[in-house]
């Protein structure tokens, strides 16, 4: 035992040291790790193959109380877990009922986050068959307060970070990433996290939450997930004076710097996991986003969620509502408080459906459409002074400087809030749009609760219950005289995780609008008369594998015809092979 101990602690003389000492931890230190000083270099190691403790330790093998007796011998697990053994559906009701305790939602956030940390499956299999309990907790609105407190709640790192420290390293760091079949990348830079503004690093919670609905919602294989956040600094005062702030220390960087590091962190990717990977942009400040997505979808297979997934999730919303409201989309006159990524791309998308519905060209359908920003109804005398994104929304129109005053001349049919600024519907703004609709459409698409530009219960009773209102955040029912009126969510969770879905079963590699239609047509189908019976835009997420597949297939089946699939020969039936193509999270048997 001595000869070890000196073979391994190379060159220190341990004899004088009581090898049995438990006071580093362990029964024998054999590997000399315990007694190590500061300035002496161990090695980590682990096992190759999951067994044992290690087994019990993995979350993308754990099964905790299920593991059979067959796999307890197998696998080195005798003793390691107390005799019982449990099934998966009752391993799920313990915990189902343990979240239900908790009062605060942070709570089961962390609770849910521990569980995926602990045993992959059964986080996904609690996520997918509770869907419309859980997420507001692991999505909007929960996973905003999440980002808010990201440093103190933070235990185990998910995710990759990379940071300005990383920059001529990238794709090394891409390697250290355990999984080298990545199939969806999910990207932030934290500058824009819902409404919540710039939480710099803190930003994790955003890629690591829409990246569990691919797996939930889109099937998409956990392993196959990239959660990233590259981080280039912060303006967030607060975050900066932090003591448990997790990211770098020093205002964002601009320009050139933030540039470079994309660009290298684009081609890494690329070079990493090849052409078919798909990166998908969130939560990004619109002075980055557009460029971005108009610098790389080109080049590679991206997405712009906020500005994309939303369009799409939106035009569906509005054209369901129109089964309840009647007339054409055509016929309908939008108004919009926010004139950034989600504003400008929903507006263009429905500029686009409204282009080929009837013929007319963009620059005439895009009339229809007017927004409303910090400083007013955009019109053509701002026009030098807007971004480029605001740019075609730049309609003849004397100025108008606020909302209330913007409905009363405008007129809207359709009322959608992208401003990320709460209680900005008000009731005057509800009044003056129920005054000239019968069953006016209001989207208070901003996220999370706390942003929203009006709750269910202002939309219904304001406009004595004559609307028809989606949210960005989930709302409960609400009485309104007598009656119970039930909101919709309005999210591109809808969207994102099919779209995905359908880019990866096709072999797509690159993403055109047509696909964006596609995505949005398939949802819009997929609302059925009980669900316009309640008053709904959108299906219920207790059956969103089933719309993900439908809408996975309509936009793989346009890959197809627009020829970027890769996938070679086209699947008959895309439905049956989407669903077919879906991740489930039932235990497996381990030989
Ligand atoms: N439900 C969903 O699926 C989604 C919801 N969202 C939500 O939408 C919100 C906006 O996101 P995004 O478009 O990316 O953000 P942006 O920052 O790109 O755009 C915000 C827009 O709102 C305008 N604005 C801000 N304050 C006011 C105000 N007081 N009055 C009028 N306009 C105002 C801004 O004006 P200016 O340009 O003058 O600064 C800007 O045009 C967020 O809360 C986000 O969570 C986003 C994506 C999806
Ligand atoms: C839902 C979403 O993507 C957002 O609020 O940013
Ligand atoms: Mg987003």
């Amino acid at each position: 035992m001595e000869s070890t101990f000196k073979e391994i602690r190379d060159g220190q003389s341990v004899l004088d040291l009581d090898p049995k000492s438990t006071v580093g931890g362990g029964v024998e230190d054999v590997y000399g790790e315990d007694r190590a000083t500061e300035d002496k270099l161990v090695t980590p190691w682990t096992f190759s193959v999951a067994s044992g403790y290690s087994l019990l330790r993995d979350p993308q093998y754990n099964k905790g109380l299920a593991f059979t007796e067959k796999e307890r011998d197998a696998h080195y697990l005798r003793g390691l877990l107390p005799p019982i053994i449990l099934s998966q559906q009752l391993q799920e009701k313990k915990l189902m009922q343990n979240i239900r305790q908790y009062q605060v939602p942070l709570q089961k956030y962390m609770s849910l986050m521990d569980l995926q940390e602990r045993n992959e499956r059964l986080f996904y299999k609690l996520l997918i068959d509770n869907v419309e309990e859980l997420l507001p907790v692991v999505y909007t609105p929960t996973v905003g307060e999440a980002c808010q407190k990201y440093g103190s709640i933070f235990k185990r790192p998910q995710g990759l970070y990379i940071s300005l420290k990383e920059k001529g390293k990238i794709l090394e760091v891409l390697k250290n990433w355990p999984e080298r079949t990545i199939q969806a990348i999910v990207v932030t830079d934290g500058e824009r996290i819902l409404g919540l503004g710039d939480l710099g690093c803190q930003g994790m919670g955003i890629p690591v939450g829409k990246l569990s609905l691919y797996t939930a919602l889109g099937g998409v294989r956990p392993s196959a997930c990239l959660p990233i956040t590259i981080d280039v600094g912060t303006n967030n005062e607060q975050l900066l004076k932090d003591e448990f702030y997790i990211g770098l220390r020093q205002r964002r960087a601009t320009g050139k710097e933030y540039y470079e590091l994309l660009h290298e962190f684009m081609s890494a990717v690329k070079q990493n996991y090849g052409e078919k990977v798909l990166i998908q942009f969130e939560d990004f400040a619109n002075h980055n986003a557009f460029e971005l997505l108009a610098e790389y979808r080109t080049t590679h297979l991206v997405f712009n969620d906020d500005i994309q997934g939303t369009a799409a999730v939106v035009l569906a919303g509005v054209v369901a509502a129109l089964k309840l409201v009647g007339g054409a989309l055509a016929e309908q006159k939008f108004l919009f408080l926010g004139a950034g990524e989600a504003g400008t791309g929903i507006a263009e998308l429905i500029a686009l459906e409204i282009s080929k519905q009837t013929k007319a060209p963009l620059e005439e359908t895009r009339k229809k459409i007017w927004l409303v920003d910090s400083k007013g109804l955009i019109v053509s005398s701002r026009k030098d002074s807007l971004q480029n994104f605001k740019k075609p929304w730049a309609h003849e129109h004397e100025p108008v400087k606020d909302l209330l005053d913007a409905v009363k001349a405008i007129k809207p049919t359709v009322l959608i809030g992208s401003s990320g600024v709460g209680k900005t519907f008000t009731k005057e703004v509800v009044e003056a749009l129920a005054s000239c609709n019968d069953k006016p459409i209001i989207m208070a698409l901003s996220n999370p609760t706390s942003q929203s530009e009006c709750t269910a219960e202002e939309a219904y009773t304001w406009s004595k219950g004559r609307a028809i209102f989606a949210s960005g955040s989930p709302f409960d029912p609400v009485e309104y005289d007598g009656k119970t009126y039930v909101a919709g969510q309005s999210n591109n969770a809808y969207i994102f995780p099919g779209f995905g879905l359908g880019l990866i079963i096709s072999g797509a590699i690159r993403v055109h609008d047509e696909m964006l239609l596609a995505a949005s047509e398939a949802l819009a189908s997929q609302v059925t008369k009980e669900n316009f019976d309640n008053g709904l835009i959108y299906p219920r997420f207790s059956t969103i594998r089933k719309i993900s597949a439908h809408i996975a297939a309509n936009v793989a089946a346009k890959a197809y015809e627009l020829g970027v699939a890769t996938r070679l020969p086209r699947p008959k039936d895309l439905v049956k092979y989407a669903e077919s193509c879906m991740y489930t999270p039932v235990y497996r048997n381990y030989r």
